[in-house]
């Protein structure tokens, strides 16, 4: 199963882009994104927040008890493959979450046939032995949904479905295709920006397509000279302008019926287009005044965006706090705004990956025979048999980031002895379901006393104990609430 990231930095932080990129930017470039990710692994452990401690209890039978805990629920919940049809009662339905604030999801699901309805917006707690498991929900995934409530639009999730592609910043599960966009001015098309931008979403291996907006402020001449350039790099770009209109029905048309996150710099009007095309009934398929979804009363989540909200005291986007949502589209399929950015980390593109990213590479070496260089492992660095020549555009590009990686590499090496520490695992969770997880200790910081590791079990144990003791309604305020109201 494909598992991709897109690191995107939540700092305006600008690397030097030139071969003389420091060590100390690129450790402040590290050091932010454990951060960053640390941060993130510790607001996921204080979810979990058990309410009884039971320190009292001798740590064996803590351990017996949790081993049996585990045991049980892998079983009690193996992911649904995308095959599985589960039967489905009135108060059960399949759906996609749509956004995820606090310990809510908000799960927009197909209703029940008696209902003459459009899907429906239900507001849904993750069921105890997901998170047991740990088995994470993200954006995207499309979820088992039971105990539904229909008038009051609530529910449990119950199990989540394979993934096909789950990527990490934001964390949205089952992308199906990448949205790049950039503006042609204001700001003004930068080619090496563009690069790494599309290197970072070709480093995902999720299908990307390039749009470049604002186009009614250039003139046709300047449309046509980016569009041969471009076409030489790989890309086939669609032209667009949400100020006059101009190419909003053929992006409807390609983001129809998937699920898209938008990627770009700040300012090139990723969140107008978004706005846009949520309101673009003159798209082919959309049917005037048709409602996507029937919300709960009250919802905002799935409001317009905010735009050109840049403050100008810190340069920074409107978006660097905001959650991930999955905004449905008038002609169909979702739209996943991403916070405003401008610098991609390229944090998960290796030396050995880059040259993959540029279909320029691709293409000479797919026209090639043998398909290979005659290196293995070649960095294609202008070496005699090297079959990738120096004769096209974006050369030294490649050459640059190249070294920009190699220096982030050494350092990663020096500093943490391999050049995954610090970076994201893979784990295989439960029936194959590949789970994502920051490394949250370096390697030389590893060595805790006997006494520390044995009071970090029991405190996991605990974690166990403690919900393992109580019935799930118990831990949910939401269920609590459900079920005082049935009494
Ligand atoms: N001239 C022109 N301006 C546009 C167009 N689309 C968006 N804008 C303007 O560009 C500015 C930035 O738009 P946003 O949609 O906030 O840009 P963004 O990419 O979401 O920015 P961040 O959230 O910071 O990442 C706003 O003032 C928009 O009105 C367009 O097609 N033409
Ligand atoms: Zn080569």
């Amino acid at each position: 199963m494909p598992i991709a990231s897109i690191s995107i930095l939540r700092h305006r932080t600008i690397i030097p882009t030139t071969t003389a990129t420091t060590l100390p930017t690129v450790a402040k470039l590290i050091r932010q994104i454990s951060t960053l990710r640390c941060f993130s692994v510790a607001a996921a452990k204080q979810q979990h927040n058990p309410t009884v401690s039971r320190k009292s209890q001798p740590p064996s039978k803590k351990l017996l008890r949790a081993k049996q805990t585990v045991k049980d629920y892998s079983s009690l919940a193996p992911v649904l493959s995308p095959q599985d049809k589960p039967p489905l009662s009135e108060s059960k339905s399949v759906g996609t979450v749509a956004a995820a604030q606090a310990n809510f999801m908000r799960v927009i699901v197909e209703p029940p046939r008696s209902f003459d309805e459009s899907k429906v917006e239900l507001l849904c707690v993750v069921k105890a032995v997901l998170k047991k498991i740990k088995r994470r929900v993200l954006v995207g995934d499309k979820v088992l949904v039971g105990s539904i409530d229909w008038v009051d639009r609530r529910g449990m999730i119950e199990n989540v479905y394979q993934r096909s592609s789950e990527i990490l910043d934001p964390p949205v599960a089952n992308v199906d295709h990448l949205l790049v966009l950039f503006s042609m001015d204001q700001p003004k098309l930068e080619p090496f920006a563009l690069t790494r931008f599309l290197i970072e979403a070709e480093s995902t291996g999720i299908p990307l397509t390039l749009a470049l907006n604002k186009c009614e402020l250039v003139d046709e001449e300047a449309m046509v000279a980016w569009k041969s350039r471009l076409h030489k790099w790989g890309y086939k770009p669609n032209f667009c302008s949400v100020e006059s209109k101009y190419g909003l029905d053929s992006l409807a048309f390609i983001l129809r019926d998937q699920t898209s996150v938008i990627v770009g710099p700040s300012g090139v009007g990723k969140s107008s287009l978004i706005n846009a095309l949520r309101n673009n009934h003159n798209a082919s398929d959309a049917v005037e005044g048709e409602t996507l979804f029937d919300p709960i009363l009250g919802s905002k989540w799935f409001e317009d965006q905010l735009v050109g909200q840049v403050s100008t005291r810190s340069g920074r986007g409107k978006h660097t706090t905001r959650n991930v949502s999955l905004l449905p589209l008038s002609a169909g399929g979702y739209l996943a705004d991403t916070p405003g950015f401008n610098q991609p980390s390229l944090m998960k593109v290796t030396k050995q990956s880059l040259a993959q990213a540029f279909p320029e590479i691709r293409q000479m070496l797919s026209d090639s025979e043998p398909a290979k260089c005659s290196f293995n492992d070649c960095l294609h660095l202008g070496e005699p048999g090297c079959i990738v020549k120096a004769d096209w555009e974006r050369y030294p590009y490649y050459f640059q980031l190249l070294d920009e990686i190699r220096i982030r590499e050494e350092f990663q090496l020096r500093t943490f002895g391999t050049k995954k520490e610090g970076d994201v695992r893979y784990k295989m969770g439960d029936k194959g379901v590949q789970q994502a997880e920051p490394r949250l200790e370096l390697k030389k910081h590893r060595r805790v006393s006997r006494k520390s590791m044995n009071q970090s079990l029991l405190d996991e144990l605990d974690e166990l104990d403690d919900d393992d003791n109580l019935p799930d309604e118990e831990n949910d305020p939401f269920l609590k609430a459900m079920r005082d109201e049935n009494q």
